[in-house]
């Protein structure tokens, strides 16, 4: 029998997600303006606001599943907290699981009547993502948020439906207190 070394490798507290088989995608501030309620002009385009790590099957066969990372930088755009740009499934039967490795952070639900909740992301918390429920990670802390994610191959990302119907709350932060603000 052969003994493999792992396509990939997640030090879970410290470090990031590596390996061969993993795919690094870096979302910059030019990209995510749009999230935000107001443009911050001091903000560089070039800023990076998180990055995605994907260890995935790469085929979209069903069952098939990914593990994710992703890395929100501790950044404010004009006192909104830093965000990923949240989305629905396009396969509402596909839930997500999410892990909160490091930093401190809300992770931002709405479902389909539009009640938006959250919960806490710490390091150790776990969270269950209904396939029906949009969800998004935000940053409250002064440190990078990692978070690890699990979640079938066939799930899409539907981001035309949450641009259509978006979050109905934000969160802002200021040197004592966070903030939400709700439509
Ligand atoms: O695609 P978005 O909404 O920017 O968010 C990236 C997120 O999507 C996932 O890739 C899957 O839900 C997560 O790992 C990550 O937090």
């Amino acid at each position: 029998m052969k003994i493999f070394e792992p396509k990939a490798k997640h030090d879970f507290m410290n470090g990031i997600l590596q390996g061969d088989a993993v795919e690094k995608s870096v979302k910059l501030y030019k990209d995510a303006k749009h999230f935000y309620k107001n443009v911050d002009a001091d903000l560089r385009d070039d800023t990076v606001m998180y990055e995605v790590y994907l260890y995935s099957k790469g085929d979209d066969k069903v069952g098939n599943l990914n593990w994710g990372l992703t890395v929100l930088k501790p950044v404010s755009v004009l006192g909104e907290c830093n965000m990923t740009r949240g989305h629905f499934h396009k396969d509402l039967n596909c839930a997500e699981f999410y892990f909160g490795f490091a930093g401190k952070g809300l992770l931002l639900l709405m479902d389909e009547d539009g009640t938006c909740y959250s919960e806490k992301v710490f390091p150790g918390s776990v969270h269950h993502i209904d396939g029906r429920v949009a969800h998004r990670l935000i940053n409250i802390g002064d440190e990078d948020m990692k978070v690890g994610a699990c979640w079938p191959v066939q799930s899409g990302h539907d981001y035309e439906r949450i641009e259509k119907f978006p979050f109905k709350a934000r969160i802002y932060k200021d040197a004592n207190d966070i903030k939400v603000e709700e439509e």
